[in-house]
C-alpha cells in the first residue's frame, strides 16, 4: 500500500447528505486515497444533536457540536448543512483559516456567492459546489471547463427533483399533490423546509448558480423571475395530457441580444410549463433532473441523472473532494470565478415564449372572432385553437371551453391581452394561462 501524506476534512453537516458522504469516505478511503494522491482522514462532523439517528449510521467518536473547531484544524472543509447562517460564517471562516472549501448549499451560493469567491481569491483557496445543482449530474464542471472555450446561448432545465417527483407523481398515478411531497420528503429529496422546493426558490437558486456561471457574469437571485408548482392542479395536469403536453417546472437561462444592438443581457426565470409529450424532458421521471446546454459551437447537450437523494448528492461532493484533495497535491492557487462578463438583467416583461390559455366564453355568434381580434390588438399571434361546447345535459358546465395557442410572443403582451380577455363581456373566465416551452 502505497504510504500518502494525510489532508485533514471536516464535515460540517451529518443529515441526509452528510451521512452518505461520511459512509462513503470510511468505505471507499483507499481508492479515494489513490485517486486523490493523498490520504483523506475524516477529522470530524459537526451537527446539531450529536444522540440524533442517522443512515447511514456516523461513528459516535467523531460527531461534534464545536464546528469551530474543526474547521481550523482542516485543509478541506466540507459545508452540508444548509441555509444562510451560520453555514456562511463558517464558510468564511474556513477559506480565510486557508482551507478549500466544498458545498452543497445553492441557497448560500445564490445569495452570497460573490462574497464567497471573492474572499476564497484574496487568500488563493478554492470554492466547489457540484452538488449544489443537479445533485449527481456533472453540471458545474463542465460549465465551468469544459465549455469554457464557447459560447452558452440557453439553459433549460428541470433542476429540482422534489417537484419534478410530484408532477410526475401527479401525472403517471394521479397521485394527489399532498402525497407525492411527503414520499418526496420521506425519500430525502426535499429541502428542511419544502417550500423552498414547490415554491420554486431551490429551482431559483440553481438558475442563479448556472446563468451566473455559463454567461460569465453575476446572476444575483433576486433577479431570478420565480414561480413555484402550488397552483397546479389535478384537472390541469389531466388536459395537459389530453393536449400532448405534460407540465414541469423549467429553470430557463438565456443569454439575449438586446433589440439588435450587438448588446446582450441575461434573463433567468423558473416556472411550471407545458412540454410536449415527445420532448426528450417530457421523460424526465421521478426525483430525476435533466439540464440541455445550447451553445454557437457546441451545439445542444444534454445532461441527466439524479437530481437529489443522500447517496447521489454524496457521489457529487465525493468528487469535489478528490478534486480538492489533488489540488493540495499540486499546490498553488485556486482558479478565480469569472463573471467579467458584467451582462445586464433583462427584465421578465421582455421575454419571448409561446402560451396556452383556456378561457370559458358564452356560446354566440362571433365569439371566436371577438377573441382572434382581442389577440391581434395585443400583437399576439394565435396558432391554435380548440372548442368544447356544453352537451346541453349539465347546466353547471360554462357555455364553452377554448383552448388557445400562441405563437411567441413578450411576457408583457400577453399579459395585456389576458386582462383584455378577463375585462370582456364574451369571457367568463380565464381559466389558467401557462407557458409552453420546448416547441
Ligand atoms: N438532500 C438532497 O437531496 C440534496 C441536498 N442538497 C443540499 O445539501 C445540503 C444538506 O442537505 P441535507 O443533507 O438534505 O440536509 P439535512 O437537513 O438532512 O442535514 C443538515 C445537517 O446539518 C446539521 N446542521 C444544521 N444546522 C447546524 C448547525 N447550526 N450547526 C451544526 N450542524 C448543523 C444537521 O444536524 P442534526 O442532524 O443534528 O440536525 C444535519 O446533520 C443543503 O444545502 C441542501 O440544499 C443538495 C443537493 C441534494
Ligand atoms: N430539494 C432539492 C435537493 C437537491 O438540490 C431537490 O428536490 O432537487
Ligand atoms: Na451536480
Amino acid at each position: 500500500m502505497i504510504e500518502y501524506r494525510n489532508l485533514r476534512v471536516a464535515l460540517l453537516g451529518g443529515g441526509t447528505v452528510g451521512a452518505n458522504v461520511v459512509d462513503l469516505l470510511l468505505t471507499h478511503g483507499e481508492e479515494l486515497a489513490n485517486r486523490a494522491g493523498a490520504g483523506l482522514e475524516l477529522v470530524g462532523v459537526a451537527v446539531r444533536d450529536i444522540d440524533a439517528e442517522r443512515t447511514p449510521a456516523i461513528p459516535k467518536h467523531l460527531l461534534t457540536t464545536d464546528a469551530e473547531a474543526l474547521i481550523v484544524n482542516a485543509d478541506i472543509v466540507v459545508e452540508l448543512m444548509g441555509g444562510l447562517e451560520p453555514a456562511r460564517t463558517y464558510v468564511l471562516q474556513a477559506i480565510n483559516s486557508g482551507a478549500d472549501v466544498i458545498t452543497a448549499n445553492k441557497a448560500l451560493l445564490a445569495t452570497h456567492g460573490p462574497e464567497l469567491f471573492e474572499a476564497a481569491e484574496q487568500v488563493g483557496a478554492q470554492l466547489y459546489y457540484e452538488a449544489a445543482v443537479g445533485g449527481a449530474i456533472p453540471i458545474i464542471r463542465p460549465l465551468r471547463e469544459s465549455l469554457a472555450g464557447d459560447r452558452v446561448t440557453r439553459i433549460l432545465g428541470i433542476v429540482n427533483g422534489t417537484t419534478n417527483y410530484i408532477l410526475d407523481a401527479m401525472d403517471a398515478t394521479g397521485d394527489t399533490f399532498e402525497n407525492a411531497l411527503a414520499e418526496a420528503t420521506r425519500l430525502g429529496y426535499a429541502e428542511a423546509d419544502p417550500t423552498a422546493d414547490v415554491g420554486g426558490y431551490d429551482a431559483a437558486q440553481k438558475a442563479a448558480i448556472l446563468a451566473s456561471l455559463a454567461f460569465h457574469t453575476t446572476v444575483p437571485l433576486d433577479a431570478v423571475y420565480r414561480e413555484g408548482i402550488t397552483e397546479i392542479t389535478d384537472s390541469q395536469v389531466k388536459a395537459a395530457r389530453k393536449a400532448g403536453y405534460v407540465i414541469k417546472i423549467l429553470a430557463i437561462c438565456e443569454r439575449i441580444e438586446i433589440d439588435g444592438t450587438g448588446e446582450y443581457g441575461v434573463s433567468a426565470r423558473v416556472h411550471p410549463a407545458l412540454i410536449p409529450l415527445a420532448h426528450p424532458l417530457a421523460a424526465v421521471h421521478g426525483a430525476n433532473n435533466a439540464v440541455f446546454i445550447e451553445a454557437e459551437a457546441a451545439g445542444s447537450l444534454m445532461f441527466y441523472g439524479a437530481g437529489a437523494g443522500g447517496p447521489e448528492t454524496a457521489s457529487a461532493v465525493l468528487g469535489d473532494l478528490v478534486s480538492a484533495a489533488r489540488r493540495h497535491v499540486i499546490g498553488g492557487p485556486g482558479v478565480a470565478e469569472s463573471t467579467h462578463a458584467n451582462l445586464p438583467i433583462l427584465p421578465m416583461a421582455s421575454v419571448l415564449t409561446r402560451y396556452q390559455i383556456e378561457l370559458t366564453v358564452v356560446d354566440q355568434p362571433g365569439v371566436l372572432a371577438t377573441i382572434a381580434t382581442l389577440f391581434s390588438d395585443h400583437g399576439v399571434s394565435v396558432e391554435a385553437v380548440s372548442q368544447t361546447v356544453r352537451d346541453g345535459k349539465d347546466d353547471t358546465q360554462p357555455a364553452a371551453t377554448l383552448v388557445i395557442v400562441t405563437h411567441v410572443a413578450t411576457e408583457s403582451s400577453l399579459a395585456t391581452t389576458v386582462e383584455a380577455l378577463a375585462a370582456n363581456d364574451v369571457v367568463t373566465a380565464v381559466v389558467s394561462v401557462l407557458r409552453v416551452e420546448g416547441l
